[in-house]
């Protein structure tokens, strides 16, 4: 992928450091509407609403950007009878995954996928991710060659504005994670480059798996301290896995938004916290599928097929004895163990660990 980038001569911060988006300095810069970026986002739950919503704020603020956002839609039928994407382009709201926030008029919803990325050349990923492969292999041969694109990271009380803050991670060039800051950074949504991908990555993929740990904490209720050391001994596997796995990874990254920030985020207030805490009460009579389906009404756990993913892994190197959580949590929510087992799990913490 070669962008071709309109900002050469941006001052960049220091790796970590917050990004102030150089709004003046863009405006200046780019006045060639044939060199704007051009924006899709792929996804339109609730966290793909909320980042379309974001972005087409900065989108009409900043000269480098196309005003319009597409945005693709999985179309779905609406309980009035409705499709989604007519409602979404005819009130300017998500309806169903974000309702009561005003997108922005220049979000279009599009439920054709090829349709919804063939001008952009920067592609927004926030579907939930068991059915990212399906959706790639769409998109082969369908994208713009010079296209960069994005996976998300985190945040979800920013629709109403609330402070937040989120991490972009990038691998060599300083400048494409620059233009990602850009397009995401307000007032409100503070963002930050730090260069590891993977770290990045790993950190908001792993913490859904702690955060279904603290739901097992909260059903039982085993009260504040369990749930902290389960947060803690929860970031140190994090953290282990992810040097595991990839040695180039940083402790750093743990320090940023996407690390204990995001943990604790989703452990307190989260969707997979929410369900798990559920299942926990009913004993794990009820599946987890069940459970998720009742109450978020189409909304998708991410925490449950990440655990089953990562006991993949951990089985087949070898290594479920050194992530006792991780395996118990995956345990718990097939049904093999009870909730219970969540805090019985630490007996089994290696003694080097
Ligand atoms: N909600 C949040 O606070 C945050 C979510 N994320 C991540 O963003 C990703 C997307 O999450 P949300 O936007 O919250 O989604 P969501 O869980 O609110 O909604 C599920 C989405 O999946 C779509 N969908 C259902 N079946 C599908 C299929 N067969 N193919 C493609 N799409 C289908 C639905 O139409 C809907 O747009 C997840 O990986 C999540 O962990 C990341 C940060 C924050
Ligand atoms: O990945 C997420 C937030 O970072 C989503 O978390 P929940 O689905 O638990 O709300």
């Amino acid at each position: 992928m070669a962008p071709a980038l309109e900002a050469k001569q941006v001052v960049l911060p220091q790796e970590g450091e917050t990004t102030v988006a150089p709004n003046n300095f863009l405006n200046s810069v780019v006045n060639d509407a044939t060199h704007r970026s051009k924006v899709t986002v792929i996804g339109s739950g609730n966290w793909g609403s909320v980042a379309a919503k974001l972005i087409a704020s900065n989108t009409l603020r900043l000269s480098s950007f196309h005003d319009e956002v597409r945005m693709w839609v999985y179309e779905e039928t609406l309980r009035s009878g409705e499709q989604l994407t007519d409602v979404i382009n005819r009130t300017n709201e998500n309806v169903k995954y974000l309702p009561g926030i005003k997108l922005g008029k220049n979000v279009v919803a599009d439920p054709d996928l090829e349709s919804a990325v063939k001008d952009s050349n920067m592609l927004v990923f926030v579907t939930p991710h068991q059915f990212m492969e399906g959706i790639c292999k769409r998109l082969v041969g369908k994208i713009r060659e010079d296209s960069e694109a994005i996976s998300l990271v985190k945040g979800m009380e920013i629709a109403v504005e609330k402070f937040s803050e989120a991490t972009v991670g990038y691998r060599l060039n300083r400048e494409v994670a620059e233009r990602w800051v850009q397009l995401f950074y307000t007032h409100y949504f503070i963002v930050t480059a730090v260069q590891d991908v993977e770290g990045v990555e790993l950190c908001g993929t792993l913490k859904n798996v702690v955060a279904i740990a603290a739901g097992f904490v909260d059903g039982l209720e085993m009260g504040n301290n369990t749930k902290a050391a389960i947060m803690r001994l929860g970031l140190r596997e994090m953290k282990a896995f992810s040097k595991l796995l990839f040695p180039s990874v940083k402790d750093s990254t743990f320090f940023e938004s996407c690390g204990v920030a995001d943990l604790i985020t989703t452990c307190l207030g989260g969707r997979n916290r929410k369900v798990a805490e559920a299942y926990a009460r009913n004993g794990g009579k009820r599946s987890f599928d069940e459970v998720e389906a009742e109450m978020l009404q189409g909304q998708k756990l991410q925490g449950v097929s990440t655990a089953s993913e990562v006991y993949e892994v951990l089985s087949h190197r070898g290594w479920l004895e050194l992530f006792p959580l991780f395996s118990t949590v995956h345990e718990i929510s097939t049904g093999l163990l009870p909730p219970s087992a969540i805090v019985e799990y630490s007996e089994k913490l290696p003694k080097s660990f």
